[in-house]
């Protein structure tokens, strides 16, 4: 259904007037509100409304397409999906965005104030929920048939303010005014079993006594860029099975007659805060197990409904991608019906789930690979625990035993099972290699990644499946991160490299090469430059609305956002900040030009040195931003609730970009990608996907400093004293002695301690031996900032040079690669 842009449907029906016309009706019959009394909230509901019913109509043509040709579908399994605001994309890609403006004005209503009034569905942590919406965007924008399947969170991420510097958080209920985007699907609510036990029967195992939880689910449209196909993302809301316990309410036992209710609807109710790190609670285990359960029986009767009955073409029709272990327990629930409602002998059930999943692994932190605990498994799901362990044991004593016969040492590394170090401690399941099992590909996220997947994550399955591991580069949407959220900039490329269809760099983002042409050209760098600048006036107006904060557009924008977390370094960036205000202190006319550091980042409410971390940065912040004697010469600003929204208006204004993690500890990172695409030069160390951005932009055009992965390895192995870095740099030790001295923080002289002590006390994440590097990496910026032509050069080529990283690109290497999609 590909078309290029004018044909699009949406071009095609609606023009200005008849979306004013449907505007109208919406607000007067679907809200009840006259004209005269509609606000921008209003407005941007009724036009949500005429854009969902617009997706509506696309889906339907979408899936009928589908069926009749019999697809090939993939199905995106994620715990995670941080869409951000949706209307103003869907009006892009629907290429209706131009006639929604004119046809707000004629209702005298700006457009951007109405998409403003958005709030962001935070249904997820950081890269790997953004990650999986950007896919949603590229699956749609490929034609490719596809469900995202997910939670309906009633709160998504928590909001954070500050309170004396300090994370302060508070429920975010995203949805509790209105949600025009999701519909709700009664017709595809599915039932799903927990607890209970298993008897057998007939030879055969029974699952029973169970109780049992509603999945309503709510589809939202996914719509492409530049075509008609629309794809779903269908998010499952928690209900109880049992309506209202009339009875229990009439004998006055009013709590009891709801508490079959409330606890189901616990299921639903929140997300998870934490990014790289598992919650071992029991219902976050029932919140992977009921969205697998839904998604998985969903799937299952839309493959009966199109193809039968019959089990040999499943393979063939579907394909579905575990995004990290979260929904893992999907391998032993889609072996459960195989068996036990199917009727499928053990080995062919266990080779259909091996061509249909395949998994992607995150990350490398020990602590955030997921295990729970047999007891807990078996205590949810008894019929599941007998079935991994029946995964288990074909595994270690078929496949193990075959690759190293009577090797037990091997079959207890190896096995799903991990026995207690001691006697009397709990076996746990490992979620990462039961998705490996499970399996026919696994894939890390960023080359460099991939490689330690291989040599150091896996190396055992690695060995034994050779092909099975695999990379494939993280990538983000450019229409979103580009076309989207830096107009000016996609209308500059417009107009140097064209946009006529057979130049269409939002669909095909290696055409941006042709702008590195433009790098030595003053003109282009005069326009380049100017639009850089716009973008930092509308940000510091965002920073001044936003923290009371005066910066200057003229001002070095150096911008850290991601989630806090002490492998990320904010720690780094802010010691290296305390520095420089040190020397400006000492030498006020220091020949520096002026900076503005900029962090936005949530710390897990349970992460203590992380809300430590943030609380410096802003005690730091109140200093230098007051101190009148360096001259403005320094700002630290610290945006209160970083989201995708934010991430939109601060990208396009960013000068640096902080990817300063300790290699081999980012797995590949993703703002790192929106950042180089918007102009913004990156200051890093060779981990992630920095490594493949310094490969496309030319180690000239970035500021890469530090330890490598092997020179982490190497020190960890020779033993490394962070003493020994603190006692030899003046500088750096005069920076840590102030946090420690309490003068940032006279009310709470220990407020910084816990930083202070895990800095001295191990410095696991190698924060004071890459300082000097660190430090002297920003010189560089500074001595390049200092020759704009150099420095627009390298902005554009790192502009021209992101091709590679468009989410297009690695939804096209996991089609051909792993789902045989293409
Ligand atoms: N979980 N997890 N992993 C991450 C991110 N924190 O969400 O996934 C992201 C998406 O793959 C990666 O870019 C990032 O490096 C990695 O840490």
């Amino acid at each position: 259904m590909s078309a290029n842009k004018t044909e699009q449907y949406a071009a095609t029906t609606l023009d200005a007037d008849r979306l004013a016309q449907s505007i109208k009706r919406h607000l007067q019959q679907s809200l009840g509100v006259d004209l005269e009394e509609a606000g921008p909230a209003e407005y941007w509901e009724a036009l949500s409304l005429v854009v969902r019913e617009l997706g509506l109509d696309l889906i339907r043509k979408t899936r009928h397409k589908e069926r009749d040709e019999k697809a090939r579908r993939v199905y995106y399994l994620s715990l995670e999906f941080l869409v951000g605001r949706l209307l103003g994309n869907n009006l892009h890609n629907l290429g209706i965005y131009k006639q929604a403006e004119e046809a707000m004005a004629n209702l005298g209503v700006n457009l951007t104030d109405v998409l403003e009034h958005e709030t962001d569905p935070a249904l997820g942590n950081g890269g790997l929920g953004r990650l999986a919406a950007c896919f949603m965007d590229s699956l749609a924008t490929l034609d490719l048939p596809a469900f995202g399947y997910g939670i309906n969170y009633r709160f998504g991420l928590f909001k954070q303010d500050f309170a004396g510097g300090k994370q302060v958080e508070s429920p975010d209920g995203w949805r509790e005014e209105s949600c025009p985007w999701g519909i709700e699907r009664p017709k595809r609510k599915q039932l799903i079993k927990l607890y209970g036990r298993v008897s057998e029967r007939a030879g055969k195992a029974v699952w029973e006594d169970t109780q049992e939880i509603l999945g309503m689910p709510w589809d939202v449209p996914v719509t492409g860029y530049g075509t008609d196909t629309v794809n779903t993302l269908r998010l499952w809301e928690s209900r109880a099975a049992e309506g209202f316990d009339l009875s229990s309410f009439d004998e006055g036992r009013y709590q009891e007659s709801r508490s079959g209710e409330i606890q189901a609807e616990n299921v639903s109710q929140v997300l998870y805060p934490n990014d790289n790190h598992p919650a071992g609670k029991e219902l976050r285990l029932i919140q992977q197990y009921f969205f697998v359960a839904c998604s998985i029986a969903d799937l299952i009767a839309r493959y009966k409904r199109e193809n039968g009955d019959n089990w040999d073409d499943f393979a063939e029709k579907v394909a579905i991608q575990l995004n990290d272990t979260h929904p893992a327990i999907a391998v032993p629930e889609l072996m459960r019906i195989l068996m036990d409602e199917e009727d499928i002998v053990f080995s062919k059930a266990l080779s259909i789930c091996r061509e249909v999943f395949s998994y992607t692994n995150h990350t490398l932190l020990p602590e955030a690979l997921e295990k729970w605990p047999q007891n807990l498994i078996t205590k949810v799901l008894p019929r599941h625990m007998q079935i991994i362990h029946m995964i288990n044991y074909h595994f270690l004593h078929t496949e193990v035993e075959a690759q190293w016969p009577g090797d037990n040492n091997m079959k207890r590394r190896l096995s799903i099972i991990e026995e207690p170090e001691r006697p009397g401690g709990q076996q746990m399941v490992r979620m990462a290699y039961l998705s490996v099992v499970g399996s026919h590909k696994v894939n890390g996220v960023a080359a460099l990644h991939s490689g330690l997947v291989k040599t150091t994550l896996f190396p055992e399955f690695n060995e034994m499946w050779p092909d099975k591991l695999v990379n494939v580069t993280n990538g983000v949407t450019p229409r979103r991160w580009l076309d989207y959220c830096n107009p000016e900039l996609a209308k500059l490329i417009d107009d140097t490299i064209g946009n006529d269809g057979k130049v269409d760099w939002r669909r095909n983002l290696s055409q941006l090469d042709a702008i590195n042409a433009y790098a030595d050209d003053p003109a282009f760098q005069k326009k380049f430059a100017a639009i850089k600048h716009d973008n930092k006036i509308r940000f510091a107006a965002v920073v001044k609305e936003l923290c009371n904060i005066d910066i200057s557009p003229d001002a070095i924008f150096d911008v850290q956002i991601k989630r806090l977390h002490e492998y990320k370094r904010q720690q780094l960036n802010l010691l290296h900040i305390m520095a420089l205000y040190r020397r400006l202190l000492d030498n006020p006319d220091l020949d520096v030009p002026q900076r503005v550091f900029i962090f936005g980042a949530k710390a897990a409410p349970g992460y203590k040195v992380a809300k430590t971390i943030i609380h410096a940065i802003n005690r730091v912040a109140e200093r230098v931003n007051n101190d009148r004697r360096i001259k403005d010469k320094l700002k630290v600003v610290f945006l209160p609730n970083y989201r995708i929204t934010l991430a939109e208006k601060i990208i396009p204004a960013a000068d640096v970009s902080e990817q300063i993690s300790t290699a081999g500890f980012e797995a590949s990172g993703t703002g790192n990608m929106k950042f180089a695409l918007n102009g913004a030069l990156t200051v890093g160390t060779l981990d992630g996907a920095n490594v493949e951005i310094a490969e496309e932009v030319g180690d000239d055009n970035i500021f890469i400093y530090g330890l490598t992965v092997d020179e982490v390895a190497e020190l960890r192995h020779r033993g490394y004293n962070p003493k020994d870095v603190y006692n030899s740099n003046a500088e750096l030790k005069a920076v840590i002695d102030w946090l420690a001295s309490g003068d940032l923080c006279p009310e709470e002289p220990d407020a910084f301690r816990p930083l202070v002590d895990s800095l001295l006390g191990g410095d696991y994440f190698l924060t004071l031996v890459d300082y000097q590097a660190y430090s002297d990496a920003h010189d560089k910026i500074v001595a390049t900032w200092k020759k704009p032509e150099l420095w627009w050069k390298k902005a554009i080529i790192n502009t021209a040079s992101m091709g590679k990283f468009s989410s297009d690109r690695s939804i096209m290497d996991y089609a051909k690669t792993i789902w045989n999609m293409a």
